[in-house]
């Protein structure tokens, strides 16, 4: 793939630019720093972009869907919104999603209860501390448990209850500098992906809830599971009919049953 990149010509490249063509373009034009980037740093680039950026994005895609699927007022609320909101246009833009603050809230209430990285990755502490009464000695490794803080009735009324009406009225946001809201965790090493991240949801979320209507055909029990790593993906399957949404968007009335 990177050949490929390599060998298309200037124009080819500028046209449709990608991250790769980005990363190429920087290793042929900047001598400005003593640091030279190598094929194998684009490699690994690119690897720790998929390997972050697609199952955890999915994940929180894949849960948010099922919440509200199960939610008739929630799913109602965040299609009137996804609608009302570019009043007709054919596609959204940035300026859209900014506005569609409910969207937002269910995305956020969707990574409270399950985030798709429950336990951060491993710290080590640099120097000795005491953490409610524990000694911690340097150098111990720490896991930093995000499902259970994101979940702590201390902090969060109906802590296990899906309420995205909750962020509408608070101003905790997912950045890392709420400790009681860690989905992307905090500090240094926090998310590289953590801006585009929720944009890229928001966006796929508008396409499928902009011209289709899901419902599910009859009630029955889904066990969520939400093990220690095993809350990235559900464990039960949710069949729901995709209907189409109205007249506006495609011109006719009839149901399309897509199950699965
Ligand atoms: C909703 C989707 C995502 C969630 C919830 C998420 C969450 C996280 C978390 C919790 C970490 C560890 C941070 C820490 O321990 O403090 C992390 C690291 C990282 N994420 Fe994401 N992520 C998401 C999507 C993405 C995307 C789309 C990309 C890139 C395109 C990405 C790139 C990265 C990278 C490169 C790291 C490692 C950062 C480092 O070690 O310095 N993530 N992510």
């Amino acid at each position: 793939m990177i050949e490929e990149h390599i060998s298309s010509s200037e124009k080819e490249r500028s046209k449709g630019i990608s991250f790769l063509d980005v990363l190429l373009n920087i290793q042929e034009n900047d001598s400005s720093s003593d640091f030279h980037l190598t094929k194998e740093h684009i490699k690994a680039n690119l690897l720790i972009m998929i390997a972050t950026g697609t199952e955890t994005s999915f994940a929180v895609l894949d849960w948010t869907m099922a919440k509200i699927i199960r939610n008739p007022s929630q799913m109602r609320k965040t299609q009137a919104e996804i609608r009302e909101i570019p009043k007709g246009e054919a596609t959204v833009r940035e300026e859209h999603l900014s506005k569609m603050l409910y969207l937002k809230a269910v995305i956020k209430e969707s990574l409270r209860l399950n985030p798709p990285v429950p336990l951060l990755l491993p710290r080590e502490c640099i120097q000795d501390c005491q953490i409610n009464g524990y000694e911690i000695p340097k150098t111990t490794r720490v896991l930093i448990n995000a499902w259970a803080i994101g979940r702590d009735p201390e902090n969060w009324e109906s802590s296990e209850e899906f309420k995205p009406e909750r962020f509408m009225k608070c101003s905790i946001d997912d950045k890392g500098n709420h400790f009681e809201f860690i989905p992307f965790g905090s500090g240094r090493r926090m998310c590289a992906g953590m801006q585009f991240a929720p944009t890229s949801i928001e966006l796929t979320l508008w396409s499928s809830r902009h011209g289709l209507e899901s419902r599910r055909p009859f009630f029955f029990p889904c066990r969520f599971c939400a093990s220690q790593w095993g809350n990235r993906l559900r464990h039960v399957s949710i069949f729901f009919h995709a209907l189409k949404a109205d007249r506006t968007v495609y011109g006719d009335h009839h149901n399309l049953f897509l199950d699965g």
